[in-house]
């Protein structure tokens, strides 16, 4: 019987000046993941030759790096980087300071060629996963900025996803394994995020979470859905919108048999202790911090004593388009960006993610 054949996992590189090139260098020299999927890099060989170079003088890693102008030219095979080449990168934009003890980070921050390359990646990967000719995507870090400054006027990755694959409801979620949230609205100011919280949308996000988590292989997705004001609003005290907007979300939700065990919104101090003491597969946050910042406390530990990060944990996956996209959930990391010490935890949680995705598609 032949083996089945694995599925290919489109890898963009991030920006180029950012901490991608070299996070996808150390996730790759796992040679483990090549026995589950055929990794291929969308990005630019000259970001991706020097990153290797770092890996090698950080690390000790040995990657040979195999430039191809379609999948179907991959070798996938473990100590070699297949890399899909866009050639928008000249190597002398990056700065080398390979000849000094320890490489330093590239300072050169948002700018408009990063801005461009990084955005030129994610278009590339979308239209692949489009085609079927990979079968899912995962994504490093862009820098919104510079993605704007090359005059490509979206607020993240999943906005482009959206637009591109003509998606017209959609959320992100973070994950930190077993922990996860989707938003009922993200890039946006405070004041508009309170603005954003009516009925038909938080009723989207609950579908969507619903469905998500299905297409995580859970079969009975449990939700709790955060409320917006303190104390869920005490019943008007302090806000409105449980009772106006939230409440008749559930109410519906539940009339269409979905699982939200508490029934009403939950206070949102508790409701994150709630989800890692088991209570829900996935919470609903009404914005963008209310998600973010318990996700990010425990997957983001910094040891000060130490000054480094002893772990970038943690997953962003765009729930409700007909592609996979997982992405990881940090930054473009300036400060350390080139330096090699990043760590590579988020993107290798990030590529799981897509093949437990992959895996229920195939399944369902
Ligand atoms: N997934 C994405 O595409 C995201 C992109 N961004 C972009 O990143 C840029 C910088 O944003 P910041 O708010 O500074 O967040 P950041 O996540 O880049 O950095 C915050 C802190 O975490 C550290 N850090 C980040 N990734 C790390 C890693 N893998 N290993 C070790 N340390 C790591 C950084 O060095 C910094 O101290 C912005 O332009 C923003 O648009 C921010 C968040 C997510
Ligand atoms: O900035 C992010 C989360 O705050 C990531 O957003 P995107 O995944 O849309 O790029």
């Amino acid at each position: 019987m032949s083996a089945p054949v694995k599925p290919i996992i489109g890898i963009t590189l991030g920006d180029p000046f950012g901490n991608g090139p070299e996070l996808t260098a150390y996730a790759l020299a796992d040679g483990k993941l090549y026995e589950q999927c055929r990794p291929l890099v969308v990005g630019d060989a000259t970001s991706m030759a020097y990153a290797l170079k770092v890996a090698k003088k950080v690390r000790g890693l040995d990657l040979s790096l195999n430039i191809i102008k379609t999948p179907a030219e991959g070798k996938y095979t473990p100590g070699t980087v297949d890399l899909l080449d866009l050639n928008l990168i000249p190597a002398e934009e990056i700065p080398d300071t390979l000849d000094q003890d320890a490489p330093k980070a590239y300072g050169v921050g948002a700018c408009p060629l990063g801005g461009e390359a990084a955005f030129s990646y994610v278009v590339k990967v979308i239209d692949l996963a489009m085609n079927g000719e990979i079968d899912a995507t995962v994504t490093n870090a862009i820098s919104k900025e510079a993605i704007n400054m090359a005059g490509h006027h979206y607020s993240g990755h999943t906005e482009i996803y959206a637009d591109y694959t003509h998606t017209p409801k959609y959320t992100m979620m973070l994950a930190h394994h077993d922990l996860r949230v989707v938003h009922v609205s993200t890039h946006v100011s405070l004041r508009e995020a309170c603005d954003r919280v009516k009925k038909d949308r938080v009723l989207d996000c609950i579908r969507i979470a619903n469905e998500g988590c299905k297409a995580l292989g859970i079969k009975e997705p449990r939700i709790g859905v955060a409320g917006l004001n303190p104390h869920s609003g005490e019943n008007g005290m302090f806000g409105w919108e449980e009772v106006q907007e939230i409440q008749p979300a559930i109410d519906e939700a539940l009339a269409e048999g979905i699982l939200i065990p508490e029934k009403k919104p939950t206070p949102p101090d508790t409701i994150f202790s709630k989800a890692l003491g088991g209570w829900y597969d996935i919470v609903v946050a009404m914005y963008h911090d209310q998600g973010h910042i318990p996700l990010k406390v425990k997957g983001f530990v910094y040891n000060r004593a130490e000054q480094h990060w002893e772990a970038v944990e943690g997953v962003n996956v765009t729930l409700g388009l007909p592609i996979i996209r997982a992405s990881v959930d940090h930054g473009t990391g300036w400060d350390l960006a080139g330096t090699g010490r990043s760590s590579e935890l988020s993107l290798v949680n990030a590529i799981e993610y897509a093949l437990q995705m992959v895996k229920a598609k195939k399944e369902a």
